[in-house]
C-alpha cells in the first residue's frame, strides 16, 4: 500500500489509537480503508427455542419468566435468567459478571437474545448473549456487521467507527488500479463504491457485487505481476551451473526409505533444471505427505557439493525449525559434515550476526530459516538456490533484493495445495510444474468419519486408546479463545475440557497463532517427542507439521473450514505406516455443510476435493468458508471466485494484446517493486 496519510489524520485518532492500530500494520489511512472485514456478522431473524436448540448459535424472542438469580463464587458472579417463547420453548441464559442485569431483565419483559447455544443435559443454555429491545432488533435485523481481525486495544466497534471516519473525510483516497477500457468492459461497480460497500454494505446484493468487483481487481494486478515475472525470468542464463554429483545417489540410496517414483521424477526434473542452460523457476505440487521434503533436501545436498549455497525459506519459524532438524538428524546420521544454519526472526541479535557471519564468509552451505533469509543484512556466498514455498512465493521483490546483492538463484517453490490444473497455470504461470501424485508405498489411507456433537465422547475414548497404544492426536478448533462476536469452540476452554475427561497420565495442551514464538516451538518440540500426547491447536498446524506418530486428527467445527483447509489438517497424520483417523465434527447440523464433508469422507485424494469443492461451491459464494493460509489474497478467494479469477486471467490478456507498450509501462509502475507477494495479505 502506497498511501502517506497518517491515520492520526482523522478526527478522534489519536497518538494512543495510532499505536493500537500498528499492532494490525495498519499506519495509514489508505491501509486501514484496504483492510476488509475478515467476514460479516449476520443479523438473522429470530427462531423459536426449538429451533435455537438445534443450532450452536442463534437469536430468539422470549419473555423472563422469572426473577433472575445472581450467584458467586470467589470474586466472579454468574447471573442466569430463564425465557419463555410462548410456544412451549424455554431456555435458560447465563452472563459472568454482570450482575446489574438483574435490573433491566424482571419478568414478563420480552427481549431478543442473541448468541452462542449449548446443551446442557436436555436444557438449551445461551451463554453471554447479547440483549436488545424488540424494536432494536428489528432495526438490526436482515443487516451484516462487518467483523475485523482485532488486536489488544482494538474494538470491532472502535475499527468501525475510526473507518466511518476515514470515508468521511477522505472519500476518494484510494483509487482503481485497473487501466480505464478494463473497469468499462469488465466491471459494473465503481471500485469507490465497492470499497464503502465492502466497509458498510447496505444489503447482500450489494455486499457480494462489492466483494466481486474488488476480487477482480485483486486477481487482475496478481496476474498481471505473474505476466511481468514470467517473462523476465524465463530466458536468463544460468551462471550457476550445479552437475550431477555420485553422492547424491549414494545418500538418495542409503535414506531409510525407498523414493517413490514421483519423487524421483522430479528430483531428475530438478537436477536438470540446474544444470542446464537457464535459470530453473520451478513448482513442485504434490499432495499432502507425498514427501517433498526430502526432494528439497537432496537439491540442497547437490547444490551445496557444487561448492554453492541453498536456503530453505519456510511460512513459519517452527516449520523452519522442524526442517532445520530433520535435515541435521539425516546428515549425521549419514555422516555428512556439511555445515548447515537456522536463521530466523526471533533469534537473538548476537546470535543473528554471528549466522551472518559464517552465510557470508561461505562456512554454512545450507540454511534453512524464515523471511529473515532476505533480509537486507543477509550477505550470501555463491548462492545457488532457493527453496521457498507457495506463500512466500517468490516474487519481483525478492528477485531484486537478491539480484541487487549480485545472485541470480535457481528458484522451486513448494505447494501441497492440490488445485486443479487449470487455476495453477493462471496462479503459477510464471514456473514449470513438477507434480508429485504418489504417496510412500507404505501408507494405509486414513480412515474418515463426519460425525455430530453428540459423538464427542465416543471421539474421546478412541483418542484415549490410540494413546495408550504409544500414538498421539490433534485436535483443531477454530478459535484462540471464546469470542462474543463469533461462534465455534476454542483451543483454551477446549483443552481444559478435555483435560477433565481423559486420564490423568494423559498430557493435552493447547497452541495457536498468537503464542510467542518460543513457546510455540516448545510445544511443538514436546508433542513431537510424545511428551505431549494430545495437542488442541488452531489452524497453525495446517502447513507442514510433520509429526509420524500422531494417528487421530479430530477437527471442530470443520463446517466452519474449507475443502483444502481441512484436506491440509488432515494431511497431519497418516505420515508414517500406523493407521490414521480423522474425525470431522460439523456442529452446525447444515446439511450443505455435511455435503461438503462427505467429500473429505469420500476421498483422502487432494485434487479430486479441490475440484469437486469447485463445483459444489459455484463461484460468488461470500458467505462460505474462506480458504484459511496457501493462496491467501485480501479477499479474492481462488475456489469461491474461480471464475472471477478466470475472467481476470483473460482481461490480462486482452489488456496485453491490445496496449501499447507504453500504456502497459505506465499502469505497471503502478505496481513495480510491490511484487506478487505485496498484492498477497
Ligand atoms: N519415499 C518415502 N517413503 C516413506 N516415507 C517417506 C518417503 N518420503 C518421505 N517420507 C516421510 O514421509 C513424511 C512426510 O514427508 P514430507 O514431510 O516431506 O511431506 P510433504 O510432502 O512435505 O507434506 P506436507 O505438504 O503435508 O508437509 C516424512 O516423515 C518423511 O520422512
Amino acid at each position: 500500500m502506497s498511501g502517506q496519510t497518517p491515520l492520526t489524520a482523522l478526527k478522534g485518532v489519536g497518538e494512543k489509537r495510532a499505536a493500537n492500530f500498528l499492532k494490525l500494520s495498519i499506519t495509514t489511512v489508505e491501509e486501514l480503508m484496504a483492510c476488509y472485514p475478515r467476514t460479516y456478522d449476520h443479523f438473522l431473524p429470530p427462531v423459536s427455542i426449538e429451533e435455537a436448540s438445534a443450532c450452536t448459535f442463534g437469536a430468539v424472542c422470549g419473555t423472563v419468566m422469572k426473577q433472575v438469580a445472581v450467584r458467586s463464587f470467589g470474586t466472579k458472579n454468574m447471573t442466569a435468567a430463564e425465557i419463555g417463547d410462548g410456544q412451549g420453548g424455554k431456555m435458560r441464559l447465563t452472563w459472568f459478571n454482570m450482575p446489574y442485569l438483574r435490573n433491566t431483565l424482571k419478568p414478563g419483559m420480552r427481549f431478543v437474545f442473541r448468541g452462542r447455544i449449548r446443551l446442557q443435559g436436555k436444557t438449551a443454555v445461551m451463554e453471554q448473549p447479547q440483549i436488545f429491545t424488540l424494536g432494536a432488533y428489528e432495526e438490526k435485523q436482515g443487516t451484516f456487521q462487518p467483523v475485523y481481525s482485532l488486536a489488544a486495544g482494538i474494538k470491532n466497534s472502535t475499527v468501525s467507527r475510526t473507518m466511518a471516519q476515514a470515508f468521511e473525510q477522505f472519500p476518494d483516497l484510494l483509487l482503481t488500479m485497473l487501466p480505464q477500457e478494463i473497469q468499462k468492459k469488465y466491471t459494473s461497480m465503481p471500485y469507490g463504491q465497492a470499497l464503502y460497500q465492502i466497509h458498510f454494505p447496505s444489503d447482500e446484493r450489494e455486499l457480494i457485487a462489492a466483494h466481486r468487483r474488488l476480487a477482480f481487481e485483486e486477481f487482475f494486478r496478481f496476474i498481471y505481476q505473474i505476466r511481468l515475472l514470467r517473462s523476465s525470468v524465463s530466458q536468463e542464463e544460468n551462471q550457476c551451473r550445479i552437475s550431477r554429483r555420485a553422492e547424491t545417489e549414494d545418500l538418495m540410496n542409503s535414506l531409510p526409505f525407498r523414493l517413490t517414483g514421483a519423487q524421483k521424477r522430479t528430483l531428475e526434473e530438478i537436477r536438470e533444471g540446474l544444470a542446464g542452460p537457464y535459470v530453473m523457476s520451478r513448482m513442485i505440487q504434490g499432495d499432502v505427505g507425498s514427501g517433498k521434503t526430502i526432494v528439497a533436501f537432496l537439491a540442497l545436498y547437490e547444490t551445496a557439493l557444487a561448492g554453492y549455497q541453498g536456503v530453505m525459506m519456510a511460512p513459519t519459524e517452527v516449520l523452519a525449525r522442524q526442517h532445520y532438524q530433520s535435515l541435521n538428524r539425516l546428515f549425521s546420521e549419514q555422516g555428512i559434515s556439511l555445515q548447515t544454519e537456522l536463521l530466523t526472526g526471533s533469534m537473538k541479535k548476537k546470535e543473528k550476526r554471528e549466522a551472518y557471519e559464517r552465510i557470508a564468509a561461505g562456512i554454512s552451505s545450507i540454511i534453512i530459516g524464515t523471511h529473515a533469509l532476505i533480509q537486507e543484512a543477509v550477505q550470501y556466498f555463491r548462492l545457488a538456490l532457493v527453496i521457498t514455498d507457495e506463500q512466500h512465493r517468490f516474487g519481483v521483490k525478492q528477485r531484486r533484493v537478491l539480484s541487487e546483492k549480485g545472485y541470480l538463484p535457481h528458484v522451486l517453490v513448494m505447494s501441497a495445495t492440490p488445485i486443479p490444473r487449470t487455476l495453477a497455470m493462471i496462479l503459477y504461470g510464471d514456473l514449470e510444474l513438477s507434480v508429485m501424485d504418489e504417496l510412500p508405498a507404505d501408507r494405509l489411507p486414513i480412515k474418515n468419519c463426519v460425525v455430530n456433537i453428540r459423538y464427542r465422547e465416543k471421539a474421546y475414548q478412541f483418542i484415549q486408546n490410540e494413546v495408550e497404544k504409544g500414538h498421539q492426536a490433534y485436535v483443531v478448533c477454530p478459535m484462540v479463545e471464546a469470542s462474543e462476536l463469533m461462534d465455534g469452540e476454542n483451543v483454551v476452554d477446549y483443552a481444559r475440557q478435555l483435560r477433565q475427561v481423559l486420564p490423568a497420565s494423559v498430557r493435552v495442551e493447547y497452541l495457536h497463532g498468537k503464542m510467542k514464538e518460543e513457546q510455540k516451538d516448545a510445544l511443538m518440540q514436546a508433542f513431537s517427542q510424545n511428551e505431549i500426547q494430545v495437542l488442541v491447536s488452531t489452524t497453525v498446524i495446517e502447513v507442514g507439521i510433520d509429526v509420524p506418530n500422531a494417528t487421530v486428527m479430530m477437527i471442530e467445527n470443520a463446517e466452519r473450514f474449507g475443502l483444502a483447509s481441512l484436506h491440509q489438517l488432515r494431511g497431519r497424520v497418516g505420515r508414517g505406516n500406523a493407521q490414521s483417523y480423522c474425525i470431522l465434527v460439523n456442529c452446525s447440523g447444515n446439511e450443505e455443510a455435511q455435503k461438503r464433508l462427505e467429500i473429505l469422507n469420500q476421498s483422502n485424494d487432494g485434487f479430486f476435493i479441490a475440484s469437486e469443492d469447485l463445483k459444489l461451491r459455484g463461484p460468488g459464494e461470500l458467505f462460505g468458508v474462506r480458504q484459511s493460509g496457501l493462496l491467501s489474497f485480501r479477499i479474492g478467494d481462488v475456489y469461491q471466485d474461480a471464475d472471477l479469477l478466470q475472467l481476470a486471467s483473460e482481461a490480462v490478456e486482452e489488456y496485453l494484446a491490445t496496449s501499447s507498450p507504453e500504456e502497459q509501462g505506465e499502469f505497471s509502475g503502478g505496481l513495480t517493486g510491490e511484487s506478487v507477494l505485496g498484492i498477497m495479505s
